[in-house]
């Protein structure tokens, strides 16, 4: 498996769906430092994955409140990115994007929240497929991207955009 096209799209279904949620307000970004879990140690949207009978608007909230004890207020859907890892894994995850928020951002052993302005998110300290599809989010565009990494490591991608 070293490209996307070594991969049946058509029938591709992650093993994992899951959430990222981005709260953007005042010109600024509220991301975390994950503490554990798939991509310990890397800046990210908070989220994580679906638990059985939650719909994915309900994942995308609750992972919030559970990592930095805020309610996102009115997510909404921004885009889907398909992940498959060269070991066999694959992850689905769904984005969304709120502009408020109830409560007051606190660490928690899963996260630490982390403020950054929209002209200065740390897409080095991030994962590598960030920087292909957040800044479109950020443009207002819908996304679906697919990508295919080897560990940390992204070997290919693409992206559409809406
Ligand atoms: C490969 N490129 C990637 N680029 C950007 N984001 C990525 C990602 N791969 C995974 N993600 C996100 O990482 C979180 C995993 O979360 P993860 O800790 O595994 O889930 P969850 O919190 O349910 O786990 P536990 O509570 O520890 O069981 C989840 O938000 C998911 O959207």
């Amino acid at each position: 498996m070293q490209s996307l096209q070594d991969i049946d799209w058509n029938t591709w279904q992650g093993k994992d769906p899951a959430t990222l949620t981005f709260i953007i307000k005042d010109e600024q970004i509220l991301l975390i430092r994950k503490k554990r879990g798939l991509g310990a140690g890397k800046i990210n949207g908070p989220g994580g994955r679906l638990e059985p009978g939650e719909t994915m608007l309900e994942c995308a909230i609750r992972e919030v409140q559970e990592e930095l004890c805020i309610t996102p207020i009115d997510p909404i859907f921004c885009g889907e990115s398909l992940f498959q890892f060269t070991d066999g894994y694959s992850i689905h995850v769904h984005t969304y994007m709120a502009h408020d928020f109830e409560g007051t951002p606190a660490e928690t052993d899963e996260a630490i929240p982390l403020w950054f302005p929209l002209d200065g998110i740390p897409y080095e300290e991030m994962w590598a497929d960030d920087i292909v599809w957040l800044p479109e989010m950020l443009k207002g565009s819908q996304f679906k991207g697919r990508y295919l990494f080897d560990g940390d490591r992204m070997l290919d991608h693409h992206l559409d955009i809406f």
